[in-house]
């Protein structure tokens, strides 16, 4: 967008491409790459809005809702308001008034937000000639089109239900003008016996079309869900630490969105567009004049809705936003009530849920408030050109132009074709929920994904590396969580850490260690610089291969709501029960598993509430020992258990871990003395790295560290 207002045609693809297919998630570092390559220079600002209007070029490019960018490319004054266009890239484009804007720009409670300017630093690469690009995938006509087979059936019955509709108009008519004013009695009973039979038909093909749509409706949902879910599973981690949970659980709710367009809506578009025109042509015949005002207030009433499309749009884009602080809440609210309780903090997050709860009503209001005037400016067109109907139909009854018969049978069709009309406000609605939702979900099939092992044959296998140098090596590594708001958590940063050792890293709260450790897991993508395992460059290894050789226990794992076996072995492709044991016995689980009465099968309710933290930590144990990983990293993953059990899971991990490398991140420095190597790290660099005998004679930070751990024992 931005490159197309200087003139220039980049795709997006060679945008995508050139910015590095591993990278998770768009950070202002991807937005800077890619600008740099299209010719592009960027300027990264903190601004209020007043200098934003006044100073910045636009299109500029703003940090949003503090977790994604978008577009500005226009502000606009209109009776006195300011109003910014912003193109999302889950949404598409919207027009903001200021305060809307400025809540989802300004990061809480500051009055500034963060942007990107651009201008022009290199016309010949930003005008050179790409190829043409592939048109942008459109989720719902994807979904649409999968879903084409059940449309065809289902609208193919509503059809069938029309020309019953219609079978039973004409019958009608010849009940009144053949039966009823002639008086044959025959008829009556024969057109009556017709009536009763297309009425059930009628009652059958509706019951059978909700069969159809939800027969393979359910498939197509489980399917696209599915598909998603994996999908989720795919996008580099980094983009987990960017979103919230519940909005990734709102954008389940748009498959539901989608679904219901497609079963429900789309056939019932195709069908009443069918009926309108097939109701047209009946009409015109019987009264050309009739017709075309038909047509005006058709046009009239379609023209009337679709003026409200833009603020539905709106309405939607404010209202997701919403509905996932409003989830968020909720979760925090429940799992965080023994926190809530202790320090008395009810009053206050009850205060808070209200204050949502009234944005949310606004919201709501302001919808209601626009349905209503749809509603009402559309209810009176369709009251006038009913009166009109009447009055004209009935008029030509008395002049002898019409029959009585096809006067009630174009009051009959008039009825019928206010219902496409009628159905077009629904359709609108559910069009632009279920346009936006596709949106949102595609905005999940675009994220990058993590490349699979078997995407790319041309890379090394780890089995065949080369460890003669001994080292998994970070050189000049670089990250930042994000670039354009927060300082970099490394820079520059080297380190080695010895293949087949035990590596200990200790050091100052938030200098690191913990981002280090999802760094060599690839959990994060660094921003600049390489790691090596042996003489492998770890860049040219696909993540998951990566990750089958590593073990890792992190403060915060996960432990399932499921059995105990199966929270040990989460491929279920290799359950090994002895081998489940042994790691248990490694982690010193064991023997509380024995105490349970159905042992390894002990169901752990709610995701691992019934167990205590220790036990808890010595099951992610017991799971990242489990295949004997050649690297096994633990962060804090054993800062539960008491001084007795730590030693004796430590002394089984050198004993069973003895040839593998091992990293331990940890506080508690008793835990780490015995290691090989023990890294100190302060603001994000090594400080200092040697064996705990080395580090005292040093008498720098760990040698501090390590004091004030043991006065604190002996106070
Ligand atoms: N998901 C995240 N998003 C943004 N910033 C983060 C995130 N995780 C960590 N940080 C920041 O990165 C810095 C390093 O964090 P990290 O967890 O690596 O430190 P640490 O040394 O492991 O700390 P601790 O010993 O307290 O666990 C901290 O300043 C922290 O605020």
């Amino acid at each position: 967008m931005i490159a197309s207002y200087y003139g220039a045609n980049i795709p997006l693809e060679f945008i995508r491409k050139s910015c590095g297919e591993q990278r998770g998630g768009v950070t202002f570092l991807h937005i800077r790459k890619a600008a740099n390559l299209i010719g592009l220079e960027t300027a990264e600002i903190q601004i209020d809005v007043e200098n934003l209007r006044e100073v910045v070029d636009l299109p500029c490019i703003l940090h949003w809702s503090a977790r994604h960018y978008v577009v500005l490319y226009r502000i606009s004054v209109s009776r006195g308001k300011t109003f910014y266009h912003i193109a999302d890239p889950a949404y598409g484009k919207i027009k903001l008034k200021e305060q809307d804007f400025l809540e989802k720009w300004y990061p809480g409670g500051q009055e500034f937000g963060y942007a990107v300017a651009f201008d022009i630093a290199d016309e010949e690469k930003l005008y050179q000639k790409h190829q043409k690009s592939s048109r942008g995938e459109n989720y719902l006509w994807q979904q649409i089109l999968q879903f084409k087979n059940t449309i065809i059936a289902t609208t193919f019955i509503l059809f069938i239900t029309g020309l019953l509709s219609y079978g039973t108009v004409r019958t009608n008519q010849w009940l009144i003008d053949l039966g009823i004013l002639k008086k044959d009695h025959m008829l009556i009973i024969g057109i009556v016996a017709f009536l009763f039979i297309a009425s059930i038909s009628k009652v059958i093909s509706e019951v059978l079309h909700q069969f159809i749509i939800q027969k393979s409706a359910n498939k197509l949902f489980i399917a696209n869900l599915r598909k998603f879910l994996k999908r989720l599973t795919i996008i580099t981690p980094r983009f987990f630490e960017q979103h919230k949970i519940s909005e990734l659980v709102q954008k389940m709710d748009d498959h539901n969105k989608i679904e219901e367009f497609n079963t429900q809506v789309f056939p019932q578009l195709i069908f009443n567009f069918s009926m309108y025109i097939f109701y047209s042509i009946i009409l015109f015949p019987i009264n050309t004049y009739l017709f075309f005002w038909m047509l005006l207030y058709s046009f009239l009433s379609a023209g009337w809705m679709s003026i409200f499309n833009e603020k539905k749009k709106l309405i939607n884009y404010q209202r997701y936003d919403v509905d996932v602080d409003q989830t968020s809440f909720l979760y925090e609210f429940i799992i965080g009530m023994q926190e809530i309780k202790l320090y008395q903090g009810v009053e206050n997050r009850l205060n808070s849920w209200e204050g949502k709860q009234q944005k949310e009503y606004a919201i709501n209001l302001r919808a209601f408030r626009l349905n209503s005037i749809e509603s009402l400016g559309f209810k009176t067109l369709g009251i006038l050109n009913l009166c009109c109907f009447t009055a004209i139909g009935a008029m030509m009854v008395t002049r002898n132009e019409l029959s009585l018969g096809q006067f009630f049978s174009i009051a009959f069709i008039v009825g019928q074709l206010s219902v496409p009309i009628e159905f077009l406000s629904t359709f609108f609605n559910s069009y632009i929920n279920a346009h936006i939702s596709g949106k949102r979900i595609n905005s999940i099939y675009a994220k990058e994904k993590e490349t699979a092992a078997n995407d790319y044959n041309q890379i090394q296998k780890l089995n065949t590396v080369d460890t003669q140098s001994h080292y998994i090596s970070f050189r000049n590594i670089s990250f930042s969580y994000d670039a354009l708001t927060m300082a970099p958590v490394l820079q520059h940063f080297d380190l080695d850490l010895k293949i087949g050792e035990v590596t200990a890293i200790v050091g100052e709260s938030g200098s690191g260690k913990s981002t280090i450790a999802k760094i060599l897991l690839r959990l994060l993508a660094v921003d600049q610089g390489e790691i090596f395992y042996g003489s492998q460059d770890l860049s040219e290894v696909a993540p998951d291969h990566w990750r089958k050789i590593c073990g890792a226990v992190f403060q915060d794992g996960m432990i399932f709501s499921d059995s105990i076996i199966n929270n040990i072995c989460l491929d279920q492709s290799s359950v090994d029960l002895e081998r489940v044991k042994w790691a248990c016995e490694v982690a010193e689980i064991n023997s509380y598993i024995n105490t349970l009465g159905s042992g390894y099968r002990t169901n752990l309710s709610q995701s691992g509430i019934n167990l205590s933290k220790g036990q808890y930590q010595r099951l992610l144990i017991a799971r990242a020992v489990y295949n004997t990983p050649e690297i096994l990293i633990f962060d804090e993953a054993t800062s539960a258990l008491d001084a007795k059990t730590e030693c004796r899971v430590m002394e089984n991990l050198w004993k069973h871990f003895e040839e593998k490398t091992v990293v331990i991140i940890a506080h508690r420095l008793s835990t780490i003395i015995n290691a090989d190597q023990i890294i100190f790290m302060k603001n994000g660099q090594v400080a200092e790295m040697g064996t705990h005998r080395q580090l005292m004679q040093m008498r720098g930070g760990y040698f501090d560290l390590f004091s004030y751990q043991v006065s604190e024992v002996t106070c």
